[in-house]
Parts: structure tokens; sequence; C-alpha cells
């Protein structure tokens, strides 16, 4: 599917709706835009599509458990063996924490790195070195389970385009609107990292009239996990994590409920050209 404009994403993927549930509940978002020569930060508390976080209304389970394996959608990425080692997870979510969410109600944060013009072969900097050891890690795990060609589209040597960081935080029975990322803000390419809790994401079809568009595909996402959304994954499906306290999952055909703690994730994103202008908010 080609990326069309932003109003026909919001009328078919819903994205209006989840404009006004994030209207009825403005929250304080901390947009940190880092760059190693200006960096400076600024408090946010427009509403904009990237507050796609709903208001908590505890639920049990849904009645379909979750799959421990990566659904049968092209350019999905994710091995549910491949994790983050511990102590890089820690190390990522104290960070975190104590920088960035250490003031109520803040639960969502982008963060944002540039590529050096001065040395085409450095690392993206500006984003904080505990993100650029994460990217090269989750780099480094990935690069034996993806086809090169998606690597490199995630990692590629001399990154020409600036990188977001958006990190969510979610308590238990909280969760985000089945959606696909801004077209016109982010390109293909997305890769996602779980800490401190485990769920569960739900996939659905944006063209409900596919022949798989019956039920969402539900997966199982445990912490230190790392998942990759590219192609058809990232652009002909939506992807939303259900308010629940707990999640049903499937394995080996036992049906175990996780309980949820509080989950951390950080979606590295590249932005379109145009769209680092700050303050930009389509
Ligand atoms: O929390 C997650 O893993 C998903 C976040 C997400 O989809 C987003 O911020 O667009
Ligand atoms: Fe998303």
């Amino acid at each position: 599917m080609s990326p069309s404009s932003d109003a026909q994403e919001y009328r078919d993927y819903g994205l209006e709706s989840l404009r006004n549930a994030s209207q009825s509940s403005l929250r304080t978002k901390l947009k940190i835009f880092t760059d190693v020569e200006t960096p400076y930060a600024e408090f946010d508390t427009e509403d904009s599509p990237d507050s796609l976080f709903d208001e908590i209304s505890p639920a049990a389970t849904s009645s379909l458990p979750a799959m421990l394996h990566a659904p049968p959608i092209p350019g999905l990425f994710f091995t549910p063996s491949l994790l983050l080692p511990v102590q890089l997870a820690d190390d990522v979510t104290h960070f975190c924490l104590d920088n960035y969410f250490n003031r109520p109600g803040v639960n969502q944060i982008m963060l944002f790195g540039v590529a050096s013009s001065s040395n085409a072969g450095a690392p993206l900097s500006g984003l904080p070195p505990v993100l650029t050891t994460l990217l090269s890690t989750v780099s480094s795990l990935l690069e034996p389970t993806l086809p090169p060609e998606i690597h490199a589209l995630l990692f590629p040597p001399n990154p020409t385009r600036a990188r977001q960081a958006i990190l969510n935080l979610y308590h238990p029975g909280e969760g985000i609107i089945p959606h696909v990322d801004l077209l016109r803000r982010f390109g293909d390419g997305i890769v996602g990292v779980s800490f401190g809790s485990s769920c569960v994401m739900e996939f659905a079809r944006v063209d409900k009239a596919a022949d798989d568009a019956a039920a969402p595909l539900q997966l199982f996402l445990p912490e230190r996990s790392i998942i990759v959304l590219s192609g058809d994954a990232r652009y002909a499906w939506t992807h939303g994590i259900e308010k629940r306290t707990a999640d049903l999952v499937a394995d080996a055909g036992v049906h175990r409920v996780v309980q949820r703690g509080v989950r951390l994730s950080i979606t590295f994103r590249w932005l379109l050209p145009g769209a680092d202008v700050v303050g930009q908010d389509d």
C-alpha cells in the first residue's frame, strides 16, 4: 500500500476518534528535541495525533489468547527469544523513568536524534548515550534475524534522516488505540522495544474488506523483546494495545493469564523530510 494523506489516514484508520479521545484527556507530553549542538526542551500540552493513550479502564483479559510468535503479516519481524540483555534494559528503564517520567501525568516523551552533517559515518547523535547504546545493541541483535534490506532500512551505515524515539509509559489498564503511525511524518522501518512488562499488541487490517480482515491478530510482547514493523505491517495494518490489566496467552496449547505491570516502550521511527520542524504537528 502506498502512503496517502493524513486526512485519509484519519478517515480510514479511525484516527479522528483517536484525536477526540486524546482531546478529552489532555495529557502532558514532554517533547525534547535533542541535538548535540543545541539541546533544548519544549513542553507541549497541545493535542496531537501522537497522543494515543487511553484513560484507565481496567478490564480482565480478552477472550482470544495471544500468540507467542509473529503473526503472518508481511514486514512484521518478531523473534520471541530475542531479548535485550537484562542490564541494558534496566539501565534504559531507570534512565528514562528518572529523567523523563519524573513528573506526574507525563506518559509520553519524544526525543529526536540527527545525523551529524560534519561526520557522515558517526552514529546518529543527539539521543542520550543510553539510547544510542540501545540502538546499536538492537541493531546487533536483529542483524542475524532480519533480511539484510530490512536491517539496512532500520540501521543504515550513514543515516541521512532524523530519528525519533517515542517513549510511552503504560500503567496496567492503559493501552493505545489501533492506529497506523502517521504517514506524512514517519518513514518506513519502525522498531519498538518493551521494558518492564509484557503486553499484547493487536494488529488489524486497514482494508476491512481484505480476506484476512476478520479478527485482529494478537501478539504477546515480553519485556525486553523487540518488534519491527515495515512494509505492509507498517502501512496496511493497524497496531494497538487494548486497555487491560492482564493478557491471555496461548503457550504450547495452555492458556496463561499474564498480569501487566508498568510498561515502558521505546519506538524508533525515521522522520520524513520536513517533519523534523519544531512545533509542526500536522
Ligand atoms: O507501546 C508500544 O509498543 C507502541 C507505541 C506506538 O505504537 C506508538 O507510539 O505509535
Ligand atoms: Fe504506533
